[in-house]
């Protein structure tokens, strides 16, 4: 037997690596349900449904995570019964040796348990899923470091569906900000066009606006935020772009990780960041706007009148007291020219931040 390291692996890269591992059986389970043929689909809402591969591989992301890690806050979205008897065979006790076989970055290393956030959505696009457009929908697990999107994990089920029935189906794509990206192929998108993704089953009228005053040159209306994401980070798309309240944490969180991973960005329609700490409100009141580049161009495109409509996440009292205390280094030390900004307050002005408020039930 192996000698126990003197260092041992960081909670970050044991958190992505457990969400790695987690997403295939999740993948799994997704099949396995659609082959049955039964759904079980409920209506949450106005076009909101949730099916019964909603229901199982959240069970079994959120009691292997929290198996293996107890003390982190693990949210997902869909309202389960907690007292339910979750399959022994749904708790994988796996870490992926890819993540693991990666250095932790420095900035994670004493990274604890109460700084870190994981958000679950066990099926990203479930109306697609519902009406068989199976490659847009995903598994997204978000974990968030200090209320910002910080690793991600993005499985895609049916990935190579269209090749046939013995297709060897599925991939997993991750990432952690500092440490990159993998699992596809980047791709950049044509110079000469302007490809804007959006929705294709939550529209109304002030989504179809903000994508045109984006001046678009085709848009591409497919389902998921984790499936719009995946086209802009194969460069197939320049810009994800939703003026609406639709989207949640768990919507945002592993692919805005993944996608700032390799240096893209995403935002809400007002161009500050979404923030992801345990109290904040689960809706993404500000919108959502995702690019590989000129991020702000897109943001000044938006009008104003567009924009009016949206409010940005309100930062968490610790995140107020970092700025506070790092401003207040920053006038001891007389040093008026190096920035200290802490990274959360590195992408936006929160003046205009919104009051927070939760009341979406989780
Ligand atoms: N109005 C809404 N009601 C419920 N979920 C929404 C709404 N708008 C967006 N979403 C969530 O965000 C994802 C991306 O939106 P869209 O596909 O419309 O672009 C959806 O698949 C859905 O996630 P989920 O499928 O996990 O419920
Ligand atoms: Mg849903
Ligand atoms: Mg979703
Ligand atoms: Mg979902």
């Amino acid at each position: 037997m192996a000698a126990p390291s003197a260092f041992p692996t960081p909670l970050v890269m044991r958190l992505l690596a457990a969400s790695v591992s987690v997403s295939y059986k999740a993948g799994n389970i997704i099949r396995d349900i659609l082959k049955t043929g039964d759904l079980g689909i409920i209506e949450k809402g106005k076009n909101d449904l949730q099916t019964e591969a909603d229901r199982a591989a959240q069970r079994c992301i959120v009691a292997t995570l929290h198996k293996q890690f107890p003390k982190v806050a693990i949210f997902g979205e869909e309202s389960l019964d907690p007292t339910e008897k979750i399959p022994d065979d749904y708790i994988v006790k796996d870490l992926d040796p890819g993540v693991l076989s990666h250095p932790c970055p420095e900035g994670y290393k004493d990274v604890t348990d109460d700084q870190v956030v994981i958000w679950v959505d066990p099926l990203d696009g479930t109306a697609e899923f519902t009406q068989g457009l199976l490659d847009h929908v995903t598994v997204l697990i978000g974990v968030a470091v200090n209320g910002e999107a910080r690793g991600g994990v993005i499985y895609q089920p049916y990935y190579n569906y269209e090749a046939g029935p013995d297709a060897d189906l599925g991939r997993c794509i991750w990432g952690l900000v500092g440490l990159g990206s993998f699992g596809f192929i980047p791709g950049t998108p044509p110079a000469d066009k302007n490809l804007i993704t959006t929705t294709r089953s939550h529209s109304d009228w002030i989504i179809t606006e903000a994508v045109n005053s984006c001046e678009p040159t085709d848009i591409i209306r497919v389902g998921g935020a984790g499936h719009k994401v995946l086209l802009l980070l194969e460069g197939k798309v320049h810009a994800y772009v939703f003026a609406s309240k639709g989207c949640k944490k768990w919507d945002t969180c592993a692919p805005e990780a993944v996608l700032h991973a390799i240096g893209g960005r995403l935002t809400d329609i007002l161009g500050n960041p979404i923030l992801y700490h345990a109290n904040v409100q689960r809706q993404n009141a500000g919108g959502v706007l995702a690019t590989l580049q000129k991020h702000q161009w897109y943001v000044d495109k938006i009008p104003q009148e567009i924009k009016d409509n949206f409010v940005s996440d309100k930062p968490s009292e610790e995140m107020l007291e970092k700025k506070r205390l790092l401003a207040s280094m920053k006038f001891q030390s007389g040093d008026a020219g190096s920035s200290v900004d802490p990274p959360e307050f590195s992408q936006g002005d929160y003046s205009k931040a919104s009051k927070c408020s939760d009341k979406t039930k989780l």
